[in-house]
């Protein structure tokens, strides 16, 4: 499959993030690989994974193309996803078909530009990024690029700098992106409408009706992580609600005691 190939396979598909944290659970590219089989069985068409490990794993278990990232953390920058040159080589290396990564404004770890960094990839990537020359577990004739982005203009930016896709990933997660609760779908609009590239909504898509909107509203395809991979989220989110009921329900009965002929707060206490 070529690049344009795989691009076309995502059109309209459900992306599926499997991420988990040192400490969680499920941490480990056993659980996620099962996790990206279990949503391949359910219609997902590639999925989103962190680190090297993980990519191979889920490769190997479930052969969906692969968005790839790696997660660090540095002293010097708030950039932590796919920071350097160095992670990018590591995921192609991994077999991932599209390596995600931060294409902020923000300063990156060691002062390195993104514009130094595509460079860097470009000149050492064996699976040349511009070039064709398909390997056996290649699903694309190169390694596509997305852009995790955070506002409009950092997409433009991207798009401008030779980026294959670009993500909204990172709206709400940056000091200066809109900040909301719901995903932005204006984001997704703005990009789709304005840019060239194919633009991926992803953020906060905890429904099917807003992954659906999204589409609407113009993305090439959608990306869902915690609503659908994260069940100690989606398990607080159930407990927290049932807490929240409980005075409600405690007061409902107390109202109830009270009113009935012959009854007392006392009785209910
Ligand atoms: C901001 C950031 O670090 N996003 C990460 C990017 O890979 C993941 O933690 C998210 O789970 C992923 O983007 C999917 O989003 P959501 O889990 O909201 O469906």
């Amino acid at each position: 499959m070529d690049m344009h190939g795989l691009l076309e396979k995502l059109k309209g598909a459900l992306i599926v993030s499997c991420q988990a944290y040192p400490g969680e659970a499920l941490y480990g590219s056993h659980h996620m690989a099962a996790m990206a089989q279990a949503a391949k069985d359910g219609g997902a068409a590639a999925i989103r994974a962190n680190s090297p490990q993980d990519v191979a794993a889920i490769r190997e278990i479930c052969g969906l193309p692969v968005i790839g990232i790696w997660k660090k953390t540095f002293p010097d920058s708030e950039v932590y996803i796919t920071p350097s040159a160095s992670d990018v080589l590591a995921l192609i290396s991994a077999g991932a078909e599209i390596v995600a990564l931060d294409a902020t404004r923000r300063s990156r770890p060691g002062g390195e530009t993104l514009e130094g960094l595509l460079a860097n990839v470009r000149r050492f990537s064996e699976r040349p990024l511009r070039a064709g020359g398909e390997t056996e577990s290649s699903g694309s004739d190169r390694t596509l690029l997305m852009a995790d982005v955070s506002t409009f203009e950092e997409g433009l930016a991207a798009e401008a700098l030779g980026f294959d896709l670009l993500s909204t990933t990172l709206s709400g997660y940056t000091s200066y992106s809109r900040q909301d609760s719901g995903p932005d779908l204006e984001l997704v609009e703005r990009l789709s409408r304005e840019c060239g590239i194919p633009v991926v909504a992803e953020g906060r898509y905890d429904t099917p009706e807003l992954a659906a909107e999204a589409l609407m509203r113009g993305a090439h395809a959608v990306v869902v992580g915690t609503a659908i991979t994260r069940p100690h989220t989606l398990s607080r989110r159930f407990a927290d609600a049932l807490k929240r009921e409980q005075p409600a329900r405690k007061a409902e009965r107390k109202n109830a005691a009270v009113s009935r002929p012959g009854g007392s707060e006392e009785e209910f206490l």
